[in-house]
């Protein structure tokens, strides 16, 4: 079904996300587990003609080898006989996808360039909703999820569209005379949960999603069909799941209304200002640039490394060795150990800060009776989920730092163990507070903004332990702001 060009921005805010887990925690009572199970042989009595209907409209087989039935997590896609990997299982012509183009031209020319695809989309499921079995694209349309059985908390930018999308059929009342702003929200959140990334579909919505497999849909513009590659075998009548990106938590619950236990790609925003108080601070601006990963990312240590810095010739030195390596800043430990644990103490007051506010937002979320209405016991379970998830990130990160801090002391000198490093750190500092005016001032020449850092020796976690890995750049910008990956 629909396609959908605009992208999802798998990061959010940790205000978003207590946002959530507060209005959760506000409106939602008790508990329920919504963990997907795979039912074996469900079919769904209501999609059987689908896949024929939808062969009979492309003039081509689509798959052989899939059925739509019922799981846990509403309809899925299953093995109607062995699947072996490599096999193509599914393969939809884009001409029986549901795609913007589809929205009726008079209709679509009321409509300025900024309306998305998302709201272009849900017009037309709106439309073809009211055209009832007269709809070419009824049995389809007929097997979309309900409203009650949607999740998702994707709201805000909705009303905007649905001003638009309204003012645009007032002049058409013959093809659809009125539209609620909850039946267009209910319609938005199908196309947001069902047409991802740049994803078309038909059948291929009807796929559930699991993090680690290998399946996923492939467009192929050439052949103007999109396919997907079994990634493993499967038994007759085993539930068929694809990976709908590497969406963390917070991602799959804004975006599709569900989370996974576990996530593999979950990842808690962090965000540390400079102190108001640093007088170095307008030289140490710097924003991660966003980045995939595992573990503590790169630019976020090296970005405590440049705050920890209490004179103007310490960011000069980062600089030249900056530039003297690949040009990225702060990428590598502090030479003097004790500023190095300093660096990272900077990172774990923050983190066990936000340990702590995690802890506090859950507390607040507490069970209240069952059976007073499941579709809030789901949502309250989710943001618990979701933020118990985060916090596993937050813990692990933490473990590393108190870990690589412990490991530095170790190896520290009796001479130059950290404490007593530390004081002379903060004597030095406070000479060097004397001259703030003249060092500003012979630094104001060095653009900081072109600086890169070194050569990164990032971490992640692999099973408990933290390894190399490439990772992020450090870039010039307002504030830290970047991500912890589970
Ligand atoms: C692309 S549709 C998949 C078909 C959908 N199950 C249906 O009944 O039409 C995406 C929706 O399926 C559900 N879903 C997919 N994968 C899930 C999972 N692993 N756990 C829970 N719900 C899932 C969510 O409701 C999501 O918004």
């Amino acid at each position: 079904m629909p396609l959908l060009s605009s992208c999802i921005n798998p990061r959010r805010s940790l205000r978003q996300l207590f946002t959530t887990a507060h209005c959760f925690s506000n409106k939602l009572n008790f508990s329920s587990s919504p963990a997907p199970e795979v039912l074996l042989n469900h079919h769904d009595e209501e999609c059987v003609d689908f896949l024929p209907w939808l062969e009979g409209k492309a003039g081509v087989e689509i798959s052989s080898k899939l059925y739509v039935g019922k799981s846990a997590c509403g309809r899925s896609l299953f093995a109607s006989k062995s699947i072996q990997t490599g096999d193509c299982i599914l393969r939809v012509p884009y001409n029986v996808q549901i795609a913007p183009d589809n929205l009726l031209p008079k209709v679509a020319s009321l409509l300025d360039n900024e309306t998305g695809n998302v709201a272009k989309l849900a017009a037309i499921i709106l439309i073809e909703q009211k055209r009832g079995q007269e709809s070419e694209w009824a049995p389809y349309i007929s097997c979309l999820p309900k409203s009650g059985e949607m999740h998702s908390t994707k709201i805000y930018q909705i009303e905007k569209d649905f001003l638009k999308i309204k003012a645009a059929l007032n002049h058409s009342p013959e093809i659809l005379d009125s539209i609620t702003l909850e039946d267009f929200m209910h319609a938005y959140a199908l196309v947001r949960s069902r047409a991802w990334g740049s994803t078309r579909g038909d059948i291929a919505d009807f796929a559930n999603h699991d993090g680690v497999s290998e399946a996923f849909i492939i467009n192929d513009e050439d052949k103007q069909v999109s396919e997907v590659i079994a990634d493993r075998d499967f038994a007759p009548h085993e539930e068929v799941l694809i990976r709908y990106g590497k969406f963390s938590n917070a991602t799959l619950l804004l975006e599709f209304g569900f989370i996974v236990p576990h996530n593999i790609h979950d990842q808690v925003q962090i965000h540390i200002d400079i102190p108001n108080h640093d007088f170095l601070g307008e030289m140490k601006e710097v924003r991660s640039a966003r980045g995939k990963g595992k573990g503590l990312p790169q630019s976020l240590r090296a970005f405590a490394r440049v705050l920890c810095c209490n004179s103007s010739q310490e960011l000069i030195d980062l600089a030249m060795e900056a530039a003297q390596n690949d040009g990225r800043l702060a990428r590598r430990p502090f030479k003097d150990s004790s500023r190095e644990i300093q660096a990272h103490e900077i990172l774990l007051s923050r983190i066990s800060q936000l340990i702590e506010e995690y802890s506090v937002s859950m507390k607040s979320m507490e069970p209240v009776a069952a059976s007073v209405c499941k579709r809030f016991a789901r949502r309250r379970q989710m943001a618990l989920d979701l933020l118990t998830g985060e916090l596993r990130v937050l813990e692990s990160a933490h473990t590393w730092l108190n870990n690589y801090c412990a490991t530095l002391s170790q190896h520290s000198t009796t001479n130059d163990d950290a404490s007593a490093c530390g004081k002379k750190f903060r004597k030095k500092r406070v000479n060097v507070r004397k001259g703030t005016r003249e060092i500003q001032q012979n630094l104001s020449n060095i653009d900081f903004r072109r600086v890169r850092c070194p050569s990164p020796i990032p971490v992640r976690e692999s099973k408990g332990h933290w390894t190399s890995k490439p990772s992020h750049r450090l870039t010039a910008g307002d504030k830290a702001s970047t991500s912890l990956y589970g």
